[in-house]
């Protein structure tokens, strides 16, 4: 696991994303991230998790600078020293998106240009991202074999590629302007479960190299497989975050809990009823309208920032032997 000490690569802190629907908010205020926060060091593979319309991808937009243009951010966020929040388009655009942070994009296929091979493409990645390189293609060989594809495989255009080679092709070209963080959004939507494995193992030898990947997924068997640490988010919010095998062992927050039972080791139980309506959350726990233990044990406590319990943090829903009750100032994920 982590060394403790090592300083986060990546730094989120009460991060907050509205959006305005008509001029000035008039029509509305969708709240897509309220008060999120974590922190992901070299080695860990933090997954993201929680059902569609939850705020997952515009937490990950956010980050990058590629919010829609009514979209507003609070919050803090660092990139080692860089304040990613503050930073330019410029410095985004040149320092961070595909340099610093690697994206590996839901669907890769469709971010591929048909008309060119693989290879040539991943080669054009090489020689923009690292023009010091005097062998690109060589490089562009090696990078193909880090994300697990055989040479061959560089031939091919995209339509002849299979959807777990594509999404290999995509791992192939976030790693080629050496991203310290790799961010993946829903890569392996669409694959079936050998290839869903074998691009999350891909993404946690990565992060086993000293990377740190932040795995945004609905699949909650595939972070069970890969992810070091779990992130919930429901309506917005983070509801539960720590430890992978802590979190996924013993949920605490009965979403967390409801959705490990829609698994087919859960009994394929489906949560009932629809998360709210982000222009009018409720005030505290916004599970509590689906919640199967409301009014139950643990009791819900309503407040809906995250408390921290050792490694572990959880909104609303104390663990059933609290040791202490403290609100998350940071969010240090040891
Ligand atoms: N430009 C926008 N204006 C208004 N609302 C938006 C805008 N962009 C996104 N949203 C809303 O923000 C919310 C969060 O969306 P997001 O795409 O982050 O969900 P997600 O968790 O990634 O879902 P999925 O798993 O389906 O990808 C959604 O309700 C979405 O409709
Ligand atoms: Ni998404």
């Amino acid at each position: 696991m982590t060394e403790l000490g090592t300083s986060p690569l990546l730094a989120v802190d009460q991060l907050s994303v509205r959006f305005l629907l008509g001029p000035g908010g008039r029509r509305g205020i969708v709240h897509a991230v309220s008060e999120v926060g974590f922190e992901l060091r070299p080695g860990q593979v933090l997954a993201l998790v929680g059902e569609s319309g939850c705020g997952k991808s515009v937490l990950a937009a956010s980050l990058l600078g590629l919010l829609p243009a009514n979209g507003q951010l609070r919050g803090a966020a660092r990139l080692g020293e860089l304040d990613l929040l503050r930073a330019t388009e410029r410095t985004l655009a040149a320092e961070v998106r595909g340099r610093d942070v690697g994206l590996v994009p839901q669907s890769a296929a469709s971010h591929l240009t048909p008309v060119r091979t693989v290879g040539a493409q991943l080669v054009e990645a090489v020689r923009t991202l690292r023009p010091e390189l005097d062998d690109p293609e060589a490089h562009a060989v090696e990078l193909a074999a880090r994300a697990g594809l055989a040479p061959d495989a560089l031939r091919h255009y995209p339509h002849e590629l299979s959807g777990g080679l594509a999404q290999r092709v995509a791992v192939a070209i976030a790693l080629a302007g050496e991203p310290r963080v790799l961010l993946a959004d829903e890569p392996t939507v669409g694959l079936d479960r050998p290839l869903v494995h074998r691009v999350v193992d891909t993404l946690a030898e990565l992060a086993a190299e000293g990377k740190a990947v932040l795995l945004i997924t609905h699949d909650l068997a595939a972070a069970r497989r890969v992810a070091t640490h779990i992130a919930v988010m429901y309506a917005s919010r983070i509801v539960e975050l720590g430890p992978a095998a802590e979190v996924l062992g013993e949920p605490w927050h009965p979403y967390t809990g409801a959705l490990l039972g829609a698994l087919p080791g859960g009994g394929f139980r489906p949560i009932p009823g629809n998360p709210p309506e982000l222009t009018a959350l409720p005030e505290g726990c916004a599970f509590c309208a689906r919640c199967p233990e409301a009014p139950g044990y643990p009791p819900c406590t309503g407040d809906p920032r995250l408390h921290r319990y050792g490694e572990r943090y959880v909104a609303a829903h104390p663990p059933i032997e609290a040791p202490r009750t403290e609100v998350a100032a940071s969010y240090a994920v040891r």
